[in-house]
């Protein structure tokens, strides 16, 4: 499934906060949305995912989701969302049983298909508390994977993790990725997470945000690297966009 923005603009209270922003992402694409803080990133996943509407434009999804699709667009958010009383595979459980069509049977299996292409197959019976952030963030991504969307919206999924975690939940969602080709958009302030994952990064002016620019990156994600010079210089080069704005958003958000 396709997404196209076009036009999009939002203002809360009078106050502009994103403007004109046309995008069309294809399908199987990971764009990764980065800006200043407060630009409207979040916004912008909000209104793709249909939990609030723009004031102008439109956005349109484009094609059929994948056969058995019980929600063509699902969110991954930063602080996991888990139900503390509800064990690993309860926690799954839980997007998939205001479906009614679906019976005991195939929800079990479900639970049990997910939580192994998620690496959680030995902890469908632990609880969140005794999960490292890391793992919870698995399950939270299992829980997505439950319902077969057509799209992923990532509101900076890595953030709360510790960089080593964040290195291997990477890699993780770059082999799903390789298996599932999902389309996905992922907002991020962490440039290495963007040139790692991003098929395109999209960067934001400060609010009202706007496209200031679009990045391509050729190099096959399955194939990208740490290290990989082409890679650094594309994350200087978005550092080099954001750098000004970032700074001007922060002693604005610091000084009034
Ligand atoms: N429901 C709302 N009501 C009023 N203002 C809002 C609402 N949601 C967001 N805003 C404002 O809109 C602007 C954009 O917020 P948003 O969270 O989308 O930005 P962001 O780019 O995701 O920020 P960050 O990078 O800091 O997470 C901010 O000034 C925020 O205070």
């Amino acid at each position: 499934m396709q997404l196209k923005l076009s036009g999009v603009g939002k203002s809360y209270g009078g106050l502009p906060v994103l403007s004109d922003i046309s995008l069309d992402i294809a399908s199987g694409e990971i764009l990764c949305l980065v800006g200043p803080s407060g630009c409207g990133k979040s916004t912008l996943l909000r209104m793709i995912g249909g939990l609030e509407l723009p004031d102008e434009g439109e956005i349109l999804q484009v094609g059929a989701p994948p056969e058995g699709s019980l929600n063509p667009l699902t969110f991954i958010f930063q602080d996991f969302a888990l139900l503390p009383w509800r064990s690993v595979a309860g926690n799954v459980s839980l997007a998939l049983e205001s479906h009614r069509a679906i019976s005991r049977a195939e929800r079990a299996a479900i639970i049990a298909d997910v939580l192994s292409r998620t690496k959680l197959g030995d902890f469908a019976n632990a609880w969140p508390k005794q999960l490292s952030g890391g793992m919870k963030q698995r399950v939270a991504i299992a829980r997505a994977l439950a319902v077969r969307p057509a799209v992923f919206l990532m509101d900076e999924p890595l953030s709360a993790l510790d960089a080593q975690t964040r290195d291997i939940l990477m890699d993780d969602l770059i082999e799903l990725w390789s298996r599932e080709r999902f389309t996905a958009v992922y907002v991020t302030h962490n440039l290495q997470e963007a040139v790692r994952l991003g098929h395109r990064i999209a960067i934001l002016s400060r609010r009202p945000g706007k496209i200031r620019r679009i990045i391509g990156i050729d190099t096959p994600i399955g194939a990208r690297t740490h290290q990989d010079p082409e890679l650094l210089a594309i994350q200087e080069e978005l550092w080099g966009l954001m750098r000004e704005e970032a700074e001007a958003a922060d002693k604005e958000l610091t000084h009034g």
